[in-house]
């Protein structure tokens, strides 16, 4: 199991990195994470839907995306409120509340997927959430420590060093364990480090001796190694964007609070002369080249949002003017004339932006796919997750045109397929089309395609691992175990405290 200090210590990068490692091996390796918290997911082969970043870890194994690698899927409605998918399947609503009632079923369904995949692969890299010294959590975790427990999983600790105290937090990550958990914390991995490892090898030294544990690696900072993130609109790893042939496209994506599938944007802002500004302000979404409305997870309360923020009127002035929009399946929803709403919201009939002729019915069962087609003469592979469902709203007309199961009038487009922009030649065609619309002479430039450098990325965390870990006393960690003896760190009145912990 990795398991980190923080999110965002690089948990799901290692993981990938660790699968592919395997996978150049011969090794038949699955990632695994109980749970995962986003609004990003994928639909697999089976129909079923996952976290992003277990799709792209599967990817990275070399193994077909399933529902087992990431069993409970929470994506955040609100603050409170979080729509959950167990086996890829809706199965209801949880408030920050119902978790003590939610969670056996939950963790009974964690557990089973990782038994599945045990038995189905050699090795499964499981992902913990957070950090497993939430210890307010504990009694009823079975993400972190309780599935480690429940399935005896060696653990490894990693930490962010470029965000400083990477040491504490190791040493208090572990500290904070009641002894049982402690022993199965095996090593730490420190990782995003940019430093003189001259300086760095003291503080090491410390640790194992505090901690009586040994650092199993520095891995170094990777610029350009980021994953389909479990956070919205983390694309920055893309960002930096590099000039193409002729002028640069300025891209405004519009930040949505509950901003869904975000990881479409991800290859525009790595596309040559393409640059995305993720904006909440109305002068920026106005003066961009393309405007896009991603998808959201609350599609009639981030049209309200949007209303209030003053960009209602930047998209008017844009169709008007004929400068290019595009809508992406919540996006794209709010782009109708009327948006019917009993299930997501529960707000009834609202009025849309009324820039496509289409109106918008919500329905209970959720569409899950992956469609194909064709832009022009440019095959197309997307998929869908949405309750809504677009409906023309009236007669044929001719002033609009399909676009991927959208439609397209003037420079207003919508579509309620994602991932569409991972094709290359399309979204080469079409970017070249809506440069056309802005007045803007940008042209695509010759390099590698989306996923030749995703694939790319991925090998470039195995090498890292190879290079910088400890690999022989990483293999020996997944072919034994954690090692007996760990020697216990001891903080004896935090455990009392946490035993007696309401169940959270
Ligand atoms: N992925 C999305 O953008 C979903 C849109 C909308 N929330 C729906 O469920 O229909």
């Amino acid at each position: 199991m990795v398991a980190g200090t923080t999110s965002d210590a690089g948990k799901s990068t290692v993981t990938a990195g660790l699968c592919r490692w395997l996978a150049r091996q011969g090794v038949r390796v699955a990632p695994f994470k109980s749970q995962n918290m986003s609004n990003n997911s994928m639909v697999c082969a089976d129909g079923a839907e996952i976290g992003r970043a277990q799709w792209l870890q599967a990817v990275a194994a070399g193994a077909e995306p399933e529902s087992a690698m990431n069993p409970v899927l929470l994506k955040p409605g609100g603050d409170r409120r979080s729509h959950v998918v167990l086996r890829g399947k809706p199965w209801g609503e949880l408030l920050a509340g119902d978790w003590a009632t939610g969670r056996a079923a939950l963790a009974e369904a964690a557990y089973s997927a990782l038994a599945e995949l045990r038995d189905r692969f050699d090795v499964v890299i499981c992902e913990g959430a957070g950090s497993p010294a939430e210890i307010n959590l504990r009694s009823g975790d079975y993400v972190n420590m309780g599935l480690a427990r429940h399935a005896d999983l060696p653990v490894l600790v990693i930490g962010d060093i470029d965000r400083g105290g990477v040491l504490a937090a190791m040493s208090g990550t572990l500290a904070l364990l009641e002894p049982a958990d402690q022993a199965l914390v095996s090593g730490f991995l420190v990782n995003k480090f940019r430093g003189d490892p001259e300086l760095l090898r003291p503080g090491l030294d410390s640790l194992e001796q505090v901690t009586g544990r040994p650092v199993l690696g520095v891995l170094p900072w990777l610029a350009e190694a980021w994953l389909d993130s479990e956070d919205a609109l983390a694309m920055a790893g893309w960002r930096g964007h590099q000039p193409g042939s002729g002028a640069t496209l300025r891209v405004a994506a519009v930040r949505f609070p509950r901003v869904s599938n975000a990881t479409d944007l991800d290859p525009l802002a790595a596309e040559p002369g393409v640059s995305v500004e993720v904006t909440a302000d109305p002068d920026v979404v106005a003066a961009a080249d393309l405007a896009v409305l991603p998808g959201t997870r609350s599609t009639v309360d981030d049209l309200a949002w949007l209303r209030e923020r003053g960009i209602e009127r930047a998209l008017r002035a844009r169709a008007a003017d004929g400068k290019p929009v595009l809508g992406i399946c919540g996006g794209y929803q709010m782009l109708a004339e009327t948006i019917d709403d009993p299930v997501e919201s529960g707000a009834g009939s609202v009025p849309g932006l009324g820039l496509l002729p289409l109106v918008v019915r919500f329905e209970e069962d959720k569409s899950l796919g992956r469609p194909s087609g064709a832009w022009r003469e440019h095959p197309v592979r997307g998929y869908e997750i949405h309750h809504g469902v677009v409906h023309p709203s009236g007669a044929a007309r001719d002033d609009v045109e399909p676009f991927l199961d959208g439609i397209r009038r003037s420079a207003v487009w919508g579509t309620i397929w994602h991932g569409v922009f991972e094709n290359d030649d399309f979204r080469r065609a079409w970017l070249s089309e809506v440069a056309g619309q802005a007045g803007v002479d940008w042209r695509p430039s010759a390099t590698p395609g989306f996923g030749a450098r995703r694939e790319a990325m991925l090998d470039r965390i195995a090498d890292a691992i190879d290079e910088h870990a400890d690999t022989a006393a990483l293999l020996e960690l997944i072919e034994s175990g954690a090692p007996a003896g760990l020697p216990w760190v001891r903080l004896e009145r935090v455990y009392r405290e946490q035993r007696q912990a309401p169940a959270g």
